[in-house]
C-alpha cells in the first residue's frame, strides 16, 4: 500500500555552488510512504504526515545555508554555537560567513545536487516515521515557471522567525506590466540582473575591517555584511559582482516598489505593475500610475 502527498511543503534555501556562489532556490516537497495499515486503517493519518513531515523540513532545511561538507572549497570552524565557513571558490571569489550553528546545513556530498539534498532530507524523515512505514520517497522540483524567473538569497533582520537568517534564498517569478501590458522583455532584464544574486540592504554593510574574523589581508572586491538579529549575529563577505545593495530591508514588497520605482525613473509617463514573487505562489505587487 502507498500514500502520496503532493506539494507538502516548499523549501526555501540558498546553496553554496562553486561556479555560481550562493543560489537561492526553492523546492516543491512531493511525498510517498509505503507499509502497513495501522489500527486506523491508515498509513498515517494525512494530518499527521503534513504536520510530522513539515516540521521534519523546516527545522532541517527550511531558510538554512545548505553547505556541501565534502567540497575541498568548504573550510569550516566551530565553537561557542557559531559557525565560520570559508567558501574557497577561485578566481576570488571566496564566500565567508559567520553565523549561529542552527543557519546551515550540513550535507554530506561534494555538491548540493537534488540527490544529495533528496537523500539527506529521505534520511532526516525516515527515522522519525512510525513502525509500520517501511518505504518512503521525497521528491524535491522546481515549479515549473512559464516566464521570467531570478534566484536570490537574503536576511531580513527584523523577522522574528527563520528569515532572519542572512543567507537564505528563493527561485521566484518576476512579472511587470506597462500600460496594463505584460512586458516579457523587460521582467527578462530584471530575471537576468538578478539571475544568481546576493540582495543586501545598505543599513547592513559594514567595513571588512569590522568583519569578527577579519585577518589583515583585506578581500579582494568584497561587499561585507553583518548585523544583529534575534538568534545572533550574522556576518557575510561576498564578491560584489554577485550583490546589489537596496536602500531598504530585502522584503518581497520593498523589492517589488524597488523594481517599480527604479522602472519609473526611465519610463516616464507610463503606468508600471510588477509582480514580485518571494519563491512559490506568493510575493507583493507595486505600482506606478501615470
Ligand atoms: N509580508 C512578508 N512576509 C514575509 C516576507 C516578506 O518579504 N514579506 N519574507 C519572509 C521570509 O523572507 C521567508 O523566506 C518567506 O518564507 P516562507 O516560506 O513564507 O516562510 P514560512 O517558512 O514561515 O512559511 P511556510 O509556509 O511554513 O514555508 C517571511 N515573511
Amino acid at each position: 500500500m502507498k500514500l502520496f502527498v503532493k506539494d507538502l511543503t516548499v523549501i526555501d534555501s540558498t546553496y553554496l555552488c562553486p561556479d555560481r556562489g550562493l543560489v537561492g532556490e526553492s523546492w516543491l516537497v512531493d511525498i510517498e510512504l509505503g507499509g502497513s495499515l495501522n489500527d486506523m486503517d491508515m498509513l498515517l493519518d494525512f494530518g499527521q504526515v503534513k504536520k510530522l513531515i513539515k516540521r521534519l523540513i523546516d527545522e532541517k532545511v527550511d531558510h538554512k545555508l545548505l553547505v556541501p561538507n565534502r567540497s575541498p572549497l568548504c573550510k569550516v570552524k566551530t565553537g561557542e554555537g557559531y559557525t565560520q565557513l570559508d567558501f574557497m571558490r577561485p578566481h576570488g571569489k571566496s564566500i565567508h560567513l559567520r553565523c549561529p550553528d542552527e543557519a546551515y546545513t550540513f550535507i554530506d556530498s561534494v555538491e548540493v545536487s537534488n540527490e544529495a539534498l533528496t537523500a539527506y532530507v529521505k534520511n532526516v524523515v525516515l527515522e522519525q516515521l512510525p513502525a509500520n512505514i517501511q518505504d518512503l520517497a521525497i521528491t524535491l522540483r522546481h515549479e515549473s515557471i512559464d516566464g521570467p524567473y531570478y534566484h536570490y538569497s537574503h536576511g531580513l533582520k527584523k523577522h522574528d522567525g527563520n528569515c532572519q537568517r542572512i543567507a537564505h534564498g528563493h527561485r521566484s517569478t518576476i512579472e511587470i506590466q506597462v500600460d496594463g501590458e505584460y512586458d516579457i522583455d523587460l521582467a527578462t532584464s530584471w530575471a537576468m540582473k538578478w539571475r544568481n544574486i546576493y540582495l543586501g540592504s545598505e543599513s547592513d554593510e559594514i567595513s571588512q575591517q569590522d568583519i569578527s574574523f577579519y585577518q589583515q589581508q583585506a578581500w579582494q572586491d568584497h561587499y561585507a555584511f553583518a548585523y544583529q538579529s534575534p538568534q545572533g549575529f550574522f556576518e557575510l563577505v561576498l564578491p560584489k559582482q554577485e550583490t546589489d545593495i537596496l536602500p531598504c530591508e530585502t522584503t518581497v514588497e520593498n523589492l517589488a516598489a524597488y523594481i517599480a520605482s527604479t522602472l519609473a525613473k526611465v519610463m516616464e509617463g507610463h503606468s508600471l505593475k510588477v509582480i514580485a514573487y518571494e519563491g512559490v505562489g506568493k510575493g507583493a505587487i507595486s505600482e506606478v500610475y501615470r
